[in-house]
């Protein structure tokens, strides 16, 4: 029995994992669950999976929870905060952590998770965006594994199954629905509504990140992920628009052979792998059709209208805090559009001035980094909800 807790389980990945612990009770325990706000899903998630801890990160939340469960004596003890959130991360009989909360709030409980040798199912791609140096050298001073969620991630750590020598390897390709504006041109874009960018043509996901596949930012944040999770350098991760999201993504090898994982658009499917790696498991959701899907095509990204693409590669090729302040002005923005503070493209020009401004810090701790997300996020509000 795999003893697993959840960051993030209220949410849309969340909710998905504790679908897969549902499917497969024989062989998943649910420890430890966590929601920012949520505090009436969490409830019913403690009541059906009965951890031993559960964190809600809003502290107005905690009384009410509280009560609730004491009313019908449940003993799932409740914290708040950060350092409730370290706290589910770090149970001491947890064998896994997945890490599904949205934002760059996700790196001190990966990394205290990794202190105490968890192994980390990884859905969260902003941990590893301002945080992929900590995270590394958490994982070498440690027993745990890092897994990843993220599908096209998933879909290269599957492909990579099939060598042994990282010197095989010739490059990374991510690919890339393109987004609800696939063939958009700047003009197109000056009115979008939060809503009309939130329709994600494959994939049913959370606000934040469907705005980000929207923008490019999306795969922008996971070129950077894959160069940490894969050890590769920049110009060895490329990124091709595949509209059908049927190829998760791919690896080629230096003879020239593609290898693709395909799968339905279901994250199920890649969480399901992750909990269970290396063994793999009944899938819980619909197969693919190949007859059914039809074509599979490909396109060049539009790196000029979609600027948070090309934004990403020169933040990680600069690397150091460069991608911790595009993380963080992409966050604040996103949540800016969502809340019709500001305009589609401004998303992209805000991200670009936050980089143009900044002096960037080579090695930085994690406090450091903190500190620079923080500073970046409220320069953003300041300027913006006046
Ligand atoms: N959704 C998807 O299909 C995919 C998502 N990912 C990545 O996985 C992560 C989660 O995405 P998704 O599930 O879509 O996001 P959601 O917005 O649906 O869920 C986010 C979860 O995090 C919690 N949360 C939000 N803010 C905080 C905070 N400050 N402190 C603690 N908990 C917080 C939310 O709690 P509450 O419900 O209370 O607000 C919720 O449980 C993201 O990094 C995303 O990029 C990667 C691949 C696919
Ligand atoms: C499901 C998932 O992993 C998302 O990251 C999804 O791939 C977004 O799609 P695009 O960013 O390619 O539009
Ligand atoms: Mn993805």
């Amino acid at each position: 029995m795999k003893n697993i807790s959840v960051l993030g389980s209220t949410g849309s990945i969340g909710v998905q994992t504790l679908d897969v612990v549902r499917k497969n009770k024989d062989k998943f325990n649910i420890v430890g669950l966590s929601a920012n706000s949520n505090a009436d899903l969490l409830y019913e998630q403690i009541v059906e999976f009965r951890p031993q801890k559960a964190a809600i990160f809003d502290d107005a939340c905690v009384n009410k929870l509280r009560e609730r469960l004491n009313n019908i004596n449940l003993k799932t003890e409740i914290t708040s905060g950060m350092e409730g959130l370290i706290e589910v991360a770090t149970i001491d009989d947890a064998h896994m952590v997945l890490v599904a909360v949205v934002g760059m709030v996700g790196l001190q409980p990966t990394v205290k998770a990794i202190e105490k040798s968890k192994d980390i199912a990884l859905a969260n791609k902003e941990t590893l965006v301002a945080g992929g140096r900590v995270v590394m050298e958490a994982l070498k001073n440690s027993r745990s594994k890092l897994i990843p969620v993220d599908s096209e991630h998933s879909a290269i750590f599957q492909c990579l199954q099939l060598s042994s020598n990282p010197k095989d390897v010739e490059k990374i390709i991510l690919t890339a629905s393109g987004g609800p504006f696939r063939g958009k041109k700047t003009e197109d874009l000056v009115d979008i509504s939060p809503e009309k960018a939130l329709k994600h043509p494959n994939w049913s996901m959370g606000r934040k990140i469907s705005i980000d596949s929207a923008t490019l930012m999306n795969k922008g944040l996971e070129v950077i992920e894959a160069h940490w999770l894969f050890d590769r350098n920049f110009d060895k991760i490329d990124v091709v628009v595949h509209p059908q999201s049927i190829i998760h993504s791919m690896v080629e090898y230096i003879d020239g052979s593609i290898i693709a994982q395909l799968g339905a658009a279901d994250m199920r499917n890649p969480i399901l792998y992750a909990l269970s790696y290396p063994e793999r498991l009944p899938g819980v959701s619909h197969k693919l059709n190949l007859v059914e899907a039809g074509k599979l095509t490909f396109e060049e990204p539009d790196y000029e209208t979609f600027k948070c693409l090309k934004l990403s590669y020169d933040a990680g090729k600069i690397g150091g805090t460069m991608p911790v302040v595009l993380n963080a002005a992409n966050e604040a923005a996103v949540d800016l559009f969502s809340k019709g503070k500001i305009k589609f493209l401004d998303i992209q020009d805000i991200v670009e001035q936050s980089m143009l401004k900044h002096n960037t810090n080579e090695k930085p701790s994690i406090e450091e980094i903190i500190e620079i997300d923080k500073n970046t996020k409220s320069f953003i509000y300041k300027n913006y909800l006046k």
